[in-house]
């Protein structure tokens, strides 16, 4: 069959859906201007985790027992930012908050619609990530979320795992969503080292995150005594208590194993886990598919590796089933991870 598709006004563009014309000036707009021109940079970074914080806003238990459990992908990070700013698992948020602000008042567009589309084309800025879906059509979100929606790194994995699945993911999504962490850094788990990345390739969207996680943490990056930090492999790298537990508790932690040197495993269930978050507390049968919209992606660079100086004698085995997969080495003394310049 042919799909029909239309012309869009600026004459550039061709669409199936005349409503998704709508997105292209954003599109070039948060390209240039929010992205550094389509850099996989901090902006990216946060833009990604301001997707997840406003999404997770939401409770399948609240919304049994009739009461409010949060809006879910509404824009309510943003619409009630003088409330959710404030809780303590939002500790940062607040400057993409601001740096978004202007790009919703300047399109018409909703706060929920503009977060996730910006999420969707930031991380395809990043080498080696899929091409995330985007629906269009959240309406105005109504009132803030509760706290205590969004995990914290010293949480754990009972009560991570109790979180999502109150908002409807499995282990494996969950697992599948912390994919995001390769290109993620922390400003404020210790916060006398800002921009430190939890991966050695923090621009890369591949699976050194799910490698490196599993190595022995041998020290801290900056400080200890951090709340939510747990030791790392790596000076410059920091690890979350959170990631660390997962990587090892026995109902993850053959999933994380899976990720390794798997990019396109890695990349259709972080894809699939995302088009779900993404819309969560919405219909999708009332919104649009826009994801021609979503720039085609880069293949990742790099290949699946041991940091230098390290050896499969570092990882920590926690899957009981299946042996860590063998890796080469990166030649060479041990070095130290840069971290994320604009943090
Ligand atoms: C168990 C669940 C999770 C916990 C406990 C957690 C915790 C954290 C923490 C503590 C930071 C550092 C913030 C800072 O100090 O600047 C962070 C960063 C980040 N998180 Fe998560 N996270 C979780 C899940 C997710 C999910 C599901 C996503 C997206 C789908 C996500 C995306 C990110 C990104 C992209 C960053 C980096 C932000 C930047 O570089 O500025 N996280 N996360
Ligand atoms: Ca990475
Ligand atoms: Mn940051």
């Amino acid at each position: 069959a042919v799909t029909r598709r239309v012309a869009c006004p600026d004459g550039k563009n061709t669409v199936t859906n005349a409503a998704c014309c709508a997105l292209f000036p954003i599109l070039d707009d948060i390209q240039e201007n929010l992205f550094d021109n389509a850099e996989c940079g901090e902006e990216v970074h946060e833009s990604l985790r301001l997707t997840f914080h406003d999404a997770i806003g939401f409770s399948f238990a609240a919304n049994r027992a009739k009461t409010f459990g949060g809006g879910g992908a509404d824009g309510s990070i943003i619409t009630f930012s003088d409330i959710e700013t404030n809780f303590h698992a939002n500790n940062g948020i607040d400057e993409i908050v601001e740096e978004q602000r202007p790009f919703i008042t300047k399109h018409n567009i909703t706060a929920g619609d503009f977060i996730q589309f910006a999420g969707a084309v930031g991380v395809s800025n990043c080498p080696g990530a899929p091409q995330l879906d985007f629906f269009f059509g959240r309406p105005a979100a109504v009132a803030p979320a509760p706290d205590k929606t969004v995990p914290e790194p010293f949480d754990d994995v009972d009560s991570i795992l109790s979180r999502f699945a109150d908002t409807g993911f499995s282990p494996a999504e969950v697992v599948a969503l912390l994919s995001s962490h390769t290109v993620a850094a922390a400003d404020h788990v210790d916060p006398s080292i800002p921009g430190t990345p939890f991966d050695s390739t923090p621009f890369v969207f591949d699976t050194q995150f799910f490698i490196e996680t599993q190595l022995r943490g041998t020290l801290f990056p900056g400080t200890g005594g951090n709340q939510g930090e747990v030791e790392s492999p790596l000076r410059g790298e920091i690890r979350l208590q959170s990631d660390s537990e997962l990587a090892r508790d026995s109902r993850t932690a053959c999933l994380w194993q899976g990720f390794v040197n798997e990019q396109a495993k890695m990349q259709s269930a972080f894809k699939a886990a995302m088009a779900k978050m993404a819309v969560l507390g919405h219909n999708v049968d009332d919104m649009v598919d826009c994801s021609e919209v979503i720039p085609s992606t880069k293949p990742v660079t790099g290949t699946a590796h041991l940091p230098a100086g390290l050896t499969h004698n570092d990882i920590e085995q926690a899957c009981a089933t299946t042996p860590f997969p063998a890796l080469p080495a990166d030649p060479g003394p041990v070095t130290t991870v840069a971290p994320v310049p604009g943090s």
